[in-house]
């Protein structure tokens, strides 16, 4: 929702930009945070979801920690004063300068993907003369019930370690000295709704768990991933729930004393804190169609082409009414998929109108592109 200063104040703004609700961002990271503390869970915040400093400043400011998935994460975490006690990297594909750089930034951990990755963990540590901390990740084959390009946790995904793969997994921490076992850590998917998944996740990280116990590590750490979804429908305001999500955790995971529990939520604590403001560059009235071009895109928004993914499209400049037209919603780029939206119900649109693509703020700057090359997207922010 925009009030009308917001509206006037878009007008004088070159488009397309991200508009960052900063006082909607920091209800719900408060949100979240007053609902972890109550169990005691930590929450290293999954920065592949949004990268944007100032979106990375009032996370850090809340005493979350970050879950990366690149050296280039890593280290953008640490200059802007993220703890590295609360530094993870995760990812199937870290290369040996990344493990190199996260070794000799003293990061808490490495969620370890592949045997070959803790072999060369280890070996990169070894030549350092350093221990590395690590946690197993494993892909515990549970069906998130979401798209199927966003599913991390079944069998056919390249996430994580497999079941089977364990026991080579344990007899390489056993015989390695550079490495140092802290747990484990699971991530399924991403867009996840259905909040009973995550019973099922449970039963799986409490067995995993006793896995190891059973074969004498101490498992310090059981870290859940992220991947609560948010509600793309109804964008105005709204934050997730948080206190129902770390209630099942709570009720279903077996912690013992002394154990943590981590997540890695991303989208949830920023999705619904940005939306992407376009101005109406022409509009084509045909017979079988209306269109509505924009001057953003897939270059500045790719969820849409990558997933057929749906947010919510208004025209701000016009107040809602009951007289609507169906327009597809298309951007400038050379692409047929460079589509928002087909057969949106939108108020008569005008050539400069402005058109708002909520709940953007998760994956929407960050997944941005010089296609066609485009200008660098910029960001416009409520607290200015
Ligand atoms: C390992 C890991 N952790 C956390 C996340 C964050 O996911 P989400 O933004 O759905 O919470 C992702 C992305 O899916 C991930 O790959
Ligand atoms: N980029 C995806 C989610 C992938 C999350 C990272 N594994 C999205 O836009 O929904």
């Amino acid at each position: 929702m925009f009030s009308d200063k917001d509206i006037s104040h878009f007008a004088n703004l070159e488009t397309p930009f991200y508009y960052y609700d900063l006082a909607l961002l920091q209800s719900t990271l408060s949100n979240c945070a007053d609902a972890a503390k109550l169990y005691n869970f930590h929450v290293h915040y999954a920065m592949k979801a949004n990268f944007n400093s100032r979106v990375l400043e009032k996370i850090r400011a809340i005493g979350f920690g970050a879950d990366c998935v690149s050296g280039g994460e890593v280290s953008k975490a640490i200059e802007l004063g993220f703890d590295k006690a609360q530094v993870v990297f995760a990812g199937v594909g870290k290369s040996d300068k990344e493990i190199n750089d996260a070794l000799d930034q003293d990061i808490f951990c490495f969620n370890v993907e592949s045997i070959q990755e803790l072999e060369v963990i280890n070996e990169l540590a070894a030549a350092k003369g350093k221990k590395a901390r690590v946690a197993i990740r494993i892909n515990p084959n549970v069906d998130a019930h979401t798209h199927h390009n966003i599913t991390t946790g079944l069998d056919e995904n390249k996430f994580g370690i497999n079941s089977w793969d364990l026991p080579l997994c344990a007899e390489t921490l056993k015989k390695s000295d550079q490495l140092e076992f802290i747990g484990i850590h699971f991530h399924i998917g991403s867009q996840i709704t259905n909040l009973d998944v995550y019973k099922n996740l449970c039963v799986r990280v409490n067995e995993f768990a006793e896995w190891f116990e059973e074969r004498g590590f101490t498992v310090k750490v059981l870290n859940v991933g992220g991947g609560l979804g948010i509600d793309y429908h109804h964008p105005d305001g709204q934050i997730p729930d948080f206190p129902a999500y770390f209630k099942i955790f709570n009720e279903f995971l077996n912690v013992r004393p002394n154990q943590e529990v981590h997540f890695e939520l991303g989208r949830a604590l920023v999705g619904q804190s940005a939306s992407l403001v376009s101005k109406v560059l022409y509009v084509k009235n045909g017979k079988k169609k209306n269109f509505i071009v924009l001057d953003a895109g897939m270059t500045e928004l790719m969820r849409p082409a990558l997933y057929q993914a749906y947010h919510k499209i208004e025209n701000i400049s016009k107040p809602a009414v009951a007289d609507v037209v169906k327009y597809d919603v298309v951007g400038p780029i050379c692409e047929s998929t460079d589509c928002f939206g087909k057969e949106v119900e939108l108020p008569e649109t005008f050539r400069n109108d402005l058109i708002a693509l909520r709940s953007a703020g998760a994956y929407g700057e960050v997944m941005a592109s010089h296609y066609n090359l485009r200008n660098e997207i910029r960001g416009v922010y409520s607290e200015d």
